[in-house]
Formats: structure tokens, sequence, C-alpha cells
């Protein structure tokens, strides 16, 4: 639904040049909800407002939709445009408006009639929970009121793209739920692929199919989230799923196991079989991404080698086996 190839952006300003995007690489298939994540200054806003070509890329090109916008004269991308929904971090509603004449607002250079303006607008605005307030200013509306009137002008022209730029970020904890939760049945029930930017973690868990990491204007990582939790060394599993620190005694070994495995008995399976001492240092199930996940972190006494077989072993049933102290030793051995 969206992809970009080899996108990069140059920003030049005071005689400086800035590589805010260098060869972004982005899949996002349709009907999935999308998150980019990454520290301040990554180009993650950068990348979503290349999406939609807010921003112009300095090179490489952007599909959304089957449609390369790069290549589309002014006109036609303005109407492209309009098919891709947008949320901002600040809502950016115009404050001498009522809640229904903002949402309206995309609506106004469309050639419908102003019944069929309130119309849509106000079967949009019961679709977020907010049908009371159409005759309300933005500032009698609390923070997460403020939001889902964005989201709802953000639907106005029936987009099958929703991009979202921290949408969540101005929200307490509780608020951001449910924005989240709204996003999530948009997704579902109106088929909407939605890509958004997050500098949170746990937006990614509780709402996102797939990620990607961003890192100094590259995607270091990307997939969905059972692939990611699946991908040894993934520092967004790691994120996602953190099991406490390291300790530098034996060897530590974290398990992951999707969907119905449980591990508990392949650990006692393993004690009995090779005689060895285990330690559980930490366990939880999680849903990510709506499925179950389950993580455990183990010590073996010794150090890696001493435990090829019963790692060897734990890997031959099925599960995936990551060692989290003892890695040089691990380089070593392959
Ligand atoms: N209009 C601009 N002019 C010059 N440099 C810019 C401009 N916009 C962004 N940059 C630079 O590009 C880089 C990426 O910025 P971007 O805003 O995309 O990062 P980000 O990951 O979204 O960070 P944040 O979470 O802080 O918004 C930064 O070094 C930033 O200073």
């Amino acid at each position: 639904m969206i992809t970009t190839t080899d996108l990069t952006k140059v920003f030049r300003a005071d005689g400086r040049e800035t590589l805010a995007l260098d060869g972004v690489d982005l899949h996002v298939r349709p009907g999935e909800v999308y998150g980019v994540v990454g520290t301040s200054g990554a180009g993650k806003s950068t990348l979503i407002r290349c999406v939609n070509l807010l921003e112009r890329p300095s090179s490489g090109s952007v599909v959304v939709d089957g449609r390369e916008l790069t290549a589309l004269a002014p006109k036609q991308l303005r109407e492209v445009r309009r098919s891709i929904g947008m949320v901002f971090q600040h809502f950016n509603l115009l404050a001498r408006r009522t809640v229904q004449q903002n949402v309206e607002l995309p609506l106004e250079l469309t050639g419908l009639t102003r019944r069929q303006r309130a119309a849509k607008a106000a079967e949009l605005l019961d679709l977020v929970g907010l049908g009371e307030k159409a005759g309300s200013y933005p500032s009698q509306l609390s923070g997460g009121q403020k939001q889902r009137v964005g989201i709802a002008r953000a639907l106005a022209g029936d987009p099958k793209v929703l991009l979202s730029d921290e949408a969540t970020s101005a929200l307490d904890p509780e608020t951001t739920r449910s924005i989240l939760e709204l996003l999530r049945r948009l997704n579902q029930e109106l088929g909407l692929t939605v890509l958004l930017i997050t500098h949170e973690m746990d937006v990614i868990k509780s709402v996102c199919d797939s990620a990607a990491l961003m890192r100094r204007g590259r995607v270091v990582e990307s997939g969905t989230l059972s692939d990611l939790l699946a991908t040894p060394g993934s520092e967004l599993a790691r994120a996602l799923f953190p099991l406490g620190e390291a300790s530098v005694e034996g060897t530590l070994v974290d398990i992951t196991f999707q969907g119905d495995s449980a591990v508990q008995p392949f650990i006692s399976q393993l004690a009995r079989t090779y005689n060895v001492d285990i330690n559980i240092i930490g366990a939880a199930v999680e849903t990510i991404g709506g499925r179950q996940v389950g993580r455990m972190r183990v010590q073996l006494p010794g150090d890696f080698e001493d435990n090829v077989v019963p790692i060897g072993f734990l890997r031959e049933q099925g599960l995936q086996v990551e060692i989290a102290s003892g890695a040089r030793v691990v380089e070593g051995a392959a």
C-alpha cells in the first residue's frame, strides 16, 4: 500500500546540509498498522511527510496505492493527497471554526453541497464518538476530543491510508490508550492502512502489526512484530519485551515462544535430561500486535561452551533461543 524506495532527503539551511533520510526502503502492506520508532532526529517526521509529499524527497520514489507520487503533476498530487489522511501531534484545528466546520474543511473544495458536507461530517463525528460536540469550538474540548476531531477530519476524503505523526504524544496515558483503540478500530472496520510514527515503544506494542526502527536517517530493522520477536539480536524485540539486566554469572539464555507452545515442560525436560540447574531470571507473557508472546530468561551454569548441547536441545524443540550473555564466546564458536 505504501512503498518507499531508496528515499533520501537533504535539508540545506545556513550553508549546512543535513541528510535527514539516507536511503529508506519501507513497505507497508494494505490493511496493516505500521509503526516507525526512533529517537529524536532519526528522521521519522521527515519520512512520514515525504509519504504524502508535504516534503519533497531529494531522490527515491514513493508509491501509495499503486501511484508513484513523485511523478505526479501538482493537480493530480492534490487529488491523491486528499485520499491520504493525516493526523498531527498538536491536532492543527482551526480555533474559530466549530468541530463540524473543522471536519468539513477538506470537503470544501470537493464540489459537495453544504448539506452533503454536513451529513458527512456528522457521520464522521459519530464514528469517532463525538456526535454531540459538533457545535463546540476546539477550546471547549479535551486533548483526546481534539484528536478525535483531527482523526474525523483526516477521514473526510475517505482515505485508504492514514498517516499519524505522533498523534498521542501530547496526551496522557489513558487518553493515549483510547485514541490508539480508535485507530485500531478504524483500521479494522474501514480496512484503513495506518502508518504512524512514535517515540514510544508502548504505542508499537499495543497497536502495530509491523514496525521499523530508524536511526540517523536509515531504517535499521523492520518487519512484522512476530518476525522481529523471532529474530535473534533484534533491538526492537528487546525493546518490545525487555527481560531485565544481564548478570555476569553463567550463561543467560532468552527463550521466546509464540502462540500456543508453552516453555515450561521443555525447561523441566532439559533439567532432567542434562542434569543442569536452571535458574529462571524472568518470564512474561504479553499480547503484542494481538498475539500472545512469551519470553523467558534462564541462567545455565557455566559458560556458553558448557551449554552447547542443552541450548541445541531447546532449539530442536522449535523454541527461539538467544544467548543474552557470553556473546563473545558465541562468536568465537561460530
Ligand atoms: N526543515 C528542516 N530544515 C533543516 N533541517 C531539518 C528540517 N526538518 C528536519 N531537519 C533535520 O532533519 C533531521 C531529521 O529530523 P526529523 O524531524 O525527521 O526527526 P524525527 O525522528 O522526527 O525527530 P523528532 O522525534 O524530534 O521529531 C534532524 O537532524 C533535523 O534537524
